[in-house]
């Protein structure tokens, strides 16, 4: 079994609790509140922001033309096509785009993209693709399952946000995996664990943010920045 599939077996409880989340079965079912959808793209435009400054970091620990292009590639996507699944939460919710932009982060969010940070500024490139991955991937088995189960037509309401990831996620999951199981070929015990921990412990996150997203979450002493 190569490297990629051992996490993806050790992870799955993770995607299964993950695929039986309110909130993603509000999207099979179409019945997210307004609310939960604006607070979902607020977060999710920061967290995609941080995403991209990751891929960055990954460029300047890259070696080769061919790893620079697979993160390059990756920061045009979300820039120019992930912009799509966010504008079909705003149309449900009744909102622009622009007006969900530059809000800080809620704690579940803070959490995930600092763990993202520390291990791409501490860790190799292929701990970088590990603590990456569990996010192209989660959203995959998520796009793929509820094309499936839902068959949506255009007439429902989450059809673009379900058709995207069920078709245009694999693209960056396989490169990914690919790349991490060349990697792990010639990785040492020590680090083949570290990259264990950061998949395990992004794929929680992914669980994290959802249950963000549904409950609202937002820090138990208000944020302010008056002192
Ligand atoms: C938190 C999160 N995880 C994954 C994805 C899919 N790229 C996303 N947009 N946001």
């Amino acid at each position: 079994m190569s490297f990629s599939q051992e996490l993806r077996q050790q992870g799955n409880y993770i995607f299964e609790a993950i695929y039986d989340h309110p909130f993603v079965r509000g999207i099979a079912e179409g019945n997210l509140k307004k609310e939960q959808l604006i607070h979902y793209v607020k977060q999710d435009f920061e967290y995609l922001n941080a995403y991209m400054r990751i891929y960055g970091i990954a460029i300047s620990k890259s070696s080769t033309r061919e790893e620079i292009e697979v993160f390059n590639e990756q920061i045009q996507f979300i820039l120019h096509s992930e912009i799509h699944p966010h504008n079909n939460f705003c149309r449900m919710a009744g909102v622009s785009y622009e007006q969900l932009q530059g809000y800080p982060l809620s704690p579940s969010a803070h959490h995930y993209i600092r763990h993202m940070l520390t291990v791409a500024h501490e860790g190799s490139l292929g701990e970088i693709m590990a603590v990456l991955l569990p996010c192209p991937w989660t959203y995959l088995d998520i796009g793929q399952r509820l094309l499936d189960e839902v068959k949506p037509t255009e007439r429902h309401p989450f059809y673009e946000w379900i058709h995207f990831y069920g078709s245009h996620a694999d693209g960056v999951t396989s490169k990914f995996c690919n790349r991490l199981d060349e990697w792990a070929l010639k990785s040492t015990d020590e680090e083949l664990a570290r990259m264990r921990e950061h998949f395990m412990l992004s794929c929680q996150l992914e669980y994290m943010f959802w249950d963000m997203a549904y409950k609202l979450e937002e820090w138990p002493v208000p944020v302010t920045m008056n002192i």
